[in-house]
């Protein structure tokens, strides 16, 4: 790292952010294959999205077929993977978006690591707490009869470790509820930590 010198440009995050009327966030939903990750951060950008927020939602599906094609699934590929991805999210924090990302991520160490590439408060980790039974009972992709069977080595909750957060901001649990209701807990939400900015009136969002 000698040598490179940090180079301040005269636009920074908070121009950005404010052109957009946002306070850019990252809002970063961890949890077990099948918890719902997906599902409730697409819903959630969907949300925001017809509000007239700037978004980007990063999934780890779609990550891993190009930025991170040259990753597996042991523990030290899963660090490399997330690594990149925090990095990738800081870009995109910086250039004033709000930014969703669903990434199993299953050890607190990465995830506090992700943490700590940002400002308090800008960092919103959002545990999708559905429990192991019920994701096994749901798979959509059929990995987890793969595992169980031995033909997928390394699978989270079965075969790899998944260290259920300690201090996330917000924890969800898709076996009960609603989808509707999950999306606008997250809406309040992110209206009380003024996302928003500046504020304006969320319909449905129960406040
Ligand atoms: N061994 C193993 N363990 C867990 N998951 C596996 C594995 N092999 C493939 N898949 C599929 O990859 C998706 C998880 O990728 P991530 O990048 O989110 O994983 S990680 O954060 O690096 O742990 C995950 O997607 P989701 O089901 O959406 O979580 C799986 O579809
Ligand atoms: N909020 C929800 N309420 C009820 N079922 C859900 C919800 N979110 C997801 N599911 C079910 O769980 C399955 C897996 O969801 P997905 O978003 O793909 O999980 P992940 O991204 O964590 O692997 C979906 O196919 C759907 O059937």
């Amino acid at each position: 790292m000698s040598n490179i010198v940090w180079h301040q440009h005269a636009i920074d995050q908070a121009a950005r952010g404010a052109q957009k009327g946002q306070n850019p966030v990252l809002l970063w939903f961890t949890g077990l294959s099948g918890s719902g990750k997906s599902t409730l951060a697409g819903a959630l950008e969907r949300a925001l999205f017809e509000y007239g927020f700037h978004t980007y939602l990063l999934d780890g599906d779609n990550v891993r077929h190009g930025l991170c094609n040259d990753l597996g699934f042991s523990l030290e590929d899963r660090d490399e993977n997330l690594r990149r991805v925090g990095e990738v999210a800081k870009l995109m924090v910086d250039s004033g978006l709000v930014v969703l990302s669903a990434f199993i991520s299953p050890t607190r160490e990465e995830r506090d690591r992700v943490r700590a590439l940002f400002p308090q408060g800008q960092f919103v980790e959002v545990h999708v707490s559905t429990p192991l039974s019920v994701c096994e009972s749901r798979d959509p992709k059929g990995l987890y009869a793969k595992a169980r069977k031995g033909e997928i080595t390394n699978f989270t909750g079965i075969s790899s470790p998944y260290e259920v957060p300690e201090s996330a901001e917000l924890t969800i649990d898709t076996s009960k509820g609603d989808l509707d209701t999950q999306v606008n807990g997250l809406m309040a939400y992110l209206k009380a930590i003024e996302v928003l900015n500046p504020p304006r009136e969320i319909a449905g969002a129960g406040i």
